[in-house]
């Protein structure tokens, strides 16, 4: 859509037309004309929609935005760019600025539109009402898709630890407030393992912290594959200890995961970054089970879980504890 000159909307002969001898309906086209190209210089998205929604001027961005570059908008029903859920949404805002509350203007409100080529785009939506005759709402979009997409990327790499790929601690946290709060009110089991390295200081100290951090995501990676596919999380909890999340399990089931846990992490080999073939490693695994009531939050399940590993590792490591 290419943008005419710009007509200066200020200028004295376009606001005294009707003293030009101009009527009411050349008047109209004659500022309908000129919202038209101003639009065109705007650096945002912009729609003049009727009030029932019909599209009477777009400039070239809204284009763009909506892929209709090579459609035209104009005539178009601007409601139906709107997903379901929206298209109230967008009423509600007509209705505000119709009742001539809030300075003329709603929004910016978020929306989804669904673009010419089906594809899905999430905006920001203000709507302003042109009290001229006919009356016009004038739409402005604002793409939201980069923010987004940046909020999506922020938001994942605030919930994992950015060395295994695994959830990280805080999400850990949040996801077995959920569990526990979805399991005890259904009577359901859920059962929390603890694993954590043997010996990981040593090594460290041995092979250096790089083959440390490479072991780190070994083991992370035989969690991921050892895991059931039911299990809801697995987390690197701190340093060189990892958690699991089983909801619906229940002592013997988490049991069995343990001790597939432990064979899988036995058979890690290093040779792949550089090690003797001899080099493996073990973990000790703390278990606790909520079944009956016996503890009171999710905190009290994770101690638990975390005092079994301690007796685990005092049971001489490459041990599994599973508290009662
Ligand atoms: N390479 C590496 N090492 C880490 C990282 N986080 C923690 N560690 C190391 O993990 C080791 C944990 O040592 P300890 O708490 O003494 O435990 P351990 O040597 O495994 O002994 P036990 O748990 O009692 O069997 C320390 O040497 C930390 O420096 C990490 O991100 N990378």
């Amino acid at each position: 859509m290419s943008a005419a000159p710009f007509k200066n909307t200020l200028e004295p002969q376009a606001l005294n037309d009707e003293h030009n001898g101009l009527s009411l309906n050349e008047h109209n086209q004659a500022e309908h004309f000129t919202i038209s190209r101003f639009i065109q210089y705007l650096a945002e998205a912009v729609l003049v929609v009727s009030p029932d929604g019909i599209i009477q001027c777009a400039n070239a961005k809204a284009a763009l935005l909506l892929n209709c570059v090579d459609q035209p908008l104009i005539g178009e029903s601007w409601p139906a760019f709107l997903q379901g859920r929206c298209q109230q949404q967008y009423l509600g805002l007509v209705k505000i600025v119709a009742k001539r509350v809030l300075s003329l203007q709603a929004g910016p409100t978020e929306m989804v539109v669904i673009c010419a080529n089906g594809e899905r785009k999430d905006i920001e939506l203000s709507v302003s009402f042109l009290p001229e005759s006919p009356a016009s709402l004038v739409l402005i979009l604002r793409d939201l898709s980069r923010q987004k997409a940046e909020l999506t990327q922020l938001r994942r790499q605030a919930a994992t630890d950015a060395l295994t790929g695994l959830a990280n601690r805080r999400s850990f946290d949040e996801q077995l407030l959920q569990n526990w709060q979805q399991c005890t009110a259904a009577k359901r089991p859920l059962s929390v393992i603890i694993i954590d390295i043997d010996f990981f200081k040593q090594f460290n100290d041995t092979y250096g912290h790089i083959q440390g951090d490479a072991c780190l995501r070994k083991v992370a990676r035989a969690i991921l594959q050892a895991m059931p596919l039911d299990a809801e999380l697995a987390a690197r909890y701190g340093g060189e200890e990892f958690a699991l999340i089983l909801p619906n399990y229940n002592e013997i089931k988490a049991l069995n995961v343990a001790r597939a846990l432990q064979q899988a992490i036995r058979l890690l080999q290093f040779t792949d970054t550089g090690l003797p073939a001899s080099v493996g490693i073990t973990v000790s695994q703390g278990i606790a089970s909520e079944i009956n009531g016996q503890f009171r939050t999710s905190t009290a399940l994770l101690c638990a879980a975390d005092t079994a590993l301690y007796r685990a590792k005092a049971d001489g490591r490459d041990c599994i504890n599973a508290s009662c």
